[in-house]
């Protein structure tokens, strides 16, 4: 029965690829369409191996990336494709002593180390800068429970506000939002973008603190289900990974595996249309000619931005998310050898007035992220710094023409030291590149997973990606996985 049915996964990023991936290992006679509509798969995950000089005339080669630079141990769905893609030997690990994992810094004026430690923290009084961080978080548990009866959502800003304090949301709250959504605090929805923060207030009865010294034992994910040979143990010691050629070291291991299976076929450069659900399968338009067999089933990995141009059902319009995304301005910096602080690298919190305009004066820095303290293994220039930079955002900056100069002030401004020029220098504009979910974005996805397994799509059709199931790479790879699962099941009837 299975010989007739054909998946077809639509979107070629790390979501789609994992999909694809696990699919054609449960169900490796069915037949398995993987479509992409850029000329590359990997999506935003991209490496690149550049070969320098510097000022001395010695050559080398550093590995500089446009997208995410570093993965968790804490996903078992990556370390899982680790295992089964054999790509041990080609991992750069970061000990969790390490100073990339220490030390992180955060932008008062002057750079400013924040504590790794609870003893590090009983030493913040002494820092007039971080001098309010202790009490808020010391005090935290002795607040009494204050989420409003009924309360549905809020924003992460109003939720560490009420938890810890006005200075504590805007100075360590807005800047861990630049680090990982590169957006607004207020304007992003802690229950969708920090589910274990929301979760952990009920857990620990109104206390975030407590409920977070609890989640470690609850909440921590559950990597039994996973396939990660010796690769879980190797990692007990490690805080963050990547490989030798970069992160894309993963999507173009997935992508040489599925092209050395039958059933599986992989067609670049085209887009997706329309696709119309019937009783038995989909018709789907695509930019190009697809081949004949229509899919009986579907995973989209696509944004939601896309969908209700490619679906006409207004009853799944009316229900799919209205997503916002933020967009980056990345800056990847090559120095020759110079003396800076010696850790994973600083987030600029958001300044007292709010954010303004992008001048020549502020480019609108959310932080800069200091690659070859962690990952200069990968590089093979002598002595070379790897920095990137990152602006955009909550900012509001004309795409199209950063320059240099301007950077390099911030950078010298936030580093406190002299800065030499650059030996490479090149801007990578990531636009919509992170879902910055809004108020009850969780709920709405819910609704939508449940009129899915209604008629038409009958479970036929999967949406997932960073908007359905969380930004991470680890979110990414593991609703693909997922998905997959759920899919094999209703092939199999
Ligand atoms: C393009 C810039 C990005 C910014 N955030 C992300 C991207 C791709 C996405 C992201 N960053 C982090 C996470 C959480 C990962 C997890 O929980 O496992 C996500 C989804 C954390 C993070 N932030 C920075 C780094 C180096 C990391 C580790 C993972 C990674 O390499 O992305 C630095 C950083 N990212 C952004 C800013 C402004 C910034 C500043 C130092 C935005």
């Amino acid at each position: 029965m299975t010989a007739t049915k054909h998946v077809m996964v639509i979107g070629g990023g790390i979501t789609g690829l994992s999909a694809a991936f696990h699919l054609s290992r449960i169900l490796p006679a069915v037949r398995i369409t993987l479509l992409e509509s850029r000329p590359r798969l990997g999506g935003w995950i991209k490496s690149d191996r550049l070969e320098l000089e510097d000022e001395r005339g010695e050559r080398g080669s550093v590995v500089l990336e446009s997208g995410p630079r570093t993965l968790r141990p804490n996903s078992g769905a990556l370390l899982e494709l680790v295992h089964l893609l054999g790509l041990k030997d080609q991992l750069v690990t970061v000990s969790k002593s390490a100073p990339a994992a220490r030390n992180r810094y955060i932008f008062f004026s002057p750079l400013t180390l924040l504590p790794s430690s609870l003893l590090g923290a009983l030493a913040t009084p002494f820092n007039p800068l971080l001098r309010p961080l202790l009490p808020a978080i010391l005090g935290e548990p002795l607040r009494r429970a204050n989420r409003p009866p009924k309360a549905e959502d809020e924003s992460v800003n109003s939720f560490f506000t009420r938890r810890f304090g006005v200075d504590f949301a805007r100075r360590f709250g807005s800047a861990l939002v630049h680090g990982i959504y590169a957006a607004d605090s207020r304007e992003l929805s802690v229950r969708s973008a920090f589910p274990a923060l929301w979760a952990a207030e009920e857990l620990g009865r109104g206390s975030v603190v407590l409920g977070m010294r609890a989640a470690g034992r609850v909440l921590a994910e559950d990597m039994s289900g996973y396939d990660m040979g010796d690769v879980g143990q190797m990692m007990r010691n490690v805080s963050v990974y990547s490989f030798k050629e970069g992160m894309e070291t993963l999507p173009r291991a997935m992508e040489a595996e599925l092209a050395t299976r039958a059933n599986v076929r992989i067609i670049k450069g085209t887009g997706v249309v329309s696709v119309y659900a019937e009783e038995e399968d989909f018709k789907v338009r695509a930019s190009r000619e697809l081949p004949e067999d229509c899919p009986t089933h579907i995973i989209s990995a696509l944004p939601f931005q896309s969908l209700p141009e490619i679906l006409p059902d207004p009853g799944l319009h009316f229900l799919i998310p209205h997503s916002h995304y933020s967009s980056v301005l990345l800056l990847n910096l090559v120095f020759p050898r110079f003396p800076h602080p010696a850790g994973f690298g600083y987030l600029v919190p958001r300044p007292e007035g709010g954010y303004s305009e992008v001048t020549e004066d502020n480019p609108g820095i959310l932080g800069t992220v200091f690659d070859s303290v962690a990952l200069g293994e990968q590089d093979t220039l002598p002595g070379a710094v790897k920095m990137t930079m990152m602006s955009g955002g909550p900012y509001k900056r004309r795409f199209g023409e950063p320059y240099l100069p301007e950077f390099l002030a911030a950078l010298r401004q936030h580093l406190g030291i002299p800065v030499p020029d650059p030996l490479y220098h090149r801007f990578v504009v990531a636009k919509k590149c992170i879902p910055t979910p809004g108020m009850e974005h969780s709920a709405r996805v819910a609704q939508l997973r449940h009129a899915l397994l209604e008629r038409p799509y009958a479970g036929r059709l999967e949406m997932i990606g960073a908007e359905a199931g969380g930004v991470s790479v680890g979110d990414c790879v593991r609703q693909g996985k997922e998905a997959a699962l759920r899919i094999a099941q209703s092939v199999r009837g």
